[in-house]
């Protein structure tokens, strides 16, 4: 499952990619420091095995999903959990019924102080320090140098970036409306597993519903049966103007209309990293075999701070390529790079531009991320 990269430089997170190789294709996101703690002092083979008794959609349910407020908090096993042995830790699994592995909403919200309510990507109005407000010119200014650097880059067939796409006001938008949804019902939460592993961000999903645990699509949450909102019209227009203008770039490029198809969105993973997010290498293949085959974009909205992102071909290569992702980039894989193996290693702190943090929607440190995608 997920196997992700605690490190935070490439060269160490290829190193883990690829000792890590049987583990890393087939599951979506990175597992919590203390989660991983305990997979180090498993074997590779008792790794293994605990994986194949995740898969099929009878132990899918999560464990517990925290609803945490502080973003990037570490999982709440025990210490006395974290130090059986994998058998003990295994035989636990199997003794939950799905039921109370699931949870009650009730519980989900009770557990420490600091899991309460559901996540909210930004900093409540009254809460946070109050920074002196800059000048109009300022704000200008920065708008004005935001949109000098915007340009597209053709990164390999079918995968391009669309540097600084999405404008100030775009990205204020996204926040808003995403901020929004995520504190409503079928919003932001921290997924996990049985076993009590947390992934490194927070996730809410448009759409449809998709668990990292069963790795499906459903048209609702299996642990609280809330259905996931709708993607909203403005941001399946963005998606469409972000796809028209790769199409026309690299029919300019290459002159191979077929390259990126086109593709109408009803699927959006949104993620929230805060600084110590990050994800595993994995490729994105849950949405259907048709989809696949025609190699159907996945268009990812980057907004706040910075990102490594790492992509390569094969899971066992040692030296991934790696690509910054800023406020407003798009990025879009599709054609011949729809499969790739591709991962977040680490997000740079106070990367994200000033004026949509601090003046506009007071986005909490970290990045957020939408992965639009046809089913
Ligand atoms: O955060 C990103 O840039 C990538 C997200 C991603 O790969 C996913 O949600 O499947
Ligand atoms: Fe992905």
């Amino acid at each position: 499952m997920l196997r992700a990269l605690n490190s935070t430089s490439s060269s160490s997170f290829s190193k883990l990619f690829a000792s890590r190789s049987t583990l890393l294709c087939f599951f979506h996101l990175s597992i919590s420091s203390n989660s991983k703690k305990m997979e180090e002092h498993r074997t590779p083979s008792e790794v293994q095995t605990n994986l194949q008794s995740r898969s099929g959609r009878q132990s899918a349910s999560l464990f517990k999903s925290s609803w945490n407020t502080k973003v990037g908090q570490s999982s709440s096993l025990n210490p006395s959990r974290r130090s059986r042995s994998p058998q003990s830790v295994e035989s636990q699994q199997m003794q939950t019924s799905p039921k109370r592995a699931i949870g009650t909403s009730q519980e989900k919200r009770a557990g420490s102080e600091s899991e309460e309510g559901p996540f909210d990507i930004c900093i409540p109005a009254n809460e946070g320090p109050v920074k002196l407000k800059k000048s109009l010119l300022q704000l200008n200014k920065e708008k004005r140098k935001e949109l000098e650097c915007r340009a597209e880059q053709y990164l390999r067939p079918g995968m391009v970036l669309l540097k600084k796409f999405l404008d100030h006001m775009d990205q204020v938008k996204i926040v808003n409306k995403c901020r929004e949804l995520g504190i409503g019902s079928g919003g932001f939460y921290r997924p996990g597993y049985r076993d009590g592993a947390k992934l490194h961000l927070q996730m809410m999903c448009l759409g449809k519903d998709w668990s990292p645990e069963s790795r499906l699509y459903d048209k609702s949450r299996s642990f609280d049966g809330a259905v996931p909102p709708e993607i909203p019209e403005e941001l399946r227009k963005l998606v469409d103007q972000a796809l028209n203008t790769s199409h026309k770039f690299v029919r300019k490029h290459t002159k191979n209309v077929e390259e990126i198809p086109n593709m109408s969105p009803d699927i959006c993973i949104v993620n929230f990293y805060s600084n110590s997010g990050r994800l595993g290498l994995h490729q994105d293949r849950d949405e259907s075999e048709e989809s696949l085959k025609k190699g159907l974009p996945v268009v990812s909205f980057s907004i706040g701070d910075s990102a490594e992102f790492l992509y390569s071909d094969s899971r066992d290569v040692d030296k991934p390529k790696k690509v910054m992702l800023e406020s407003g980039d798009v990025l879009i894989f599709g054609g011949h790079s729809r499969h790739i193996f591709h991962g977040v290693p680490c997000i740079k702190p106070n990367t994200g531009p000033e004026i949509l943090i601090d003046e506009s929607t007071k986005l909490r440190p970290g990045r957020l991320n939408l992965t639009f995608r046809q089913y």
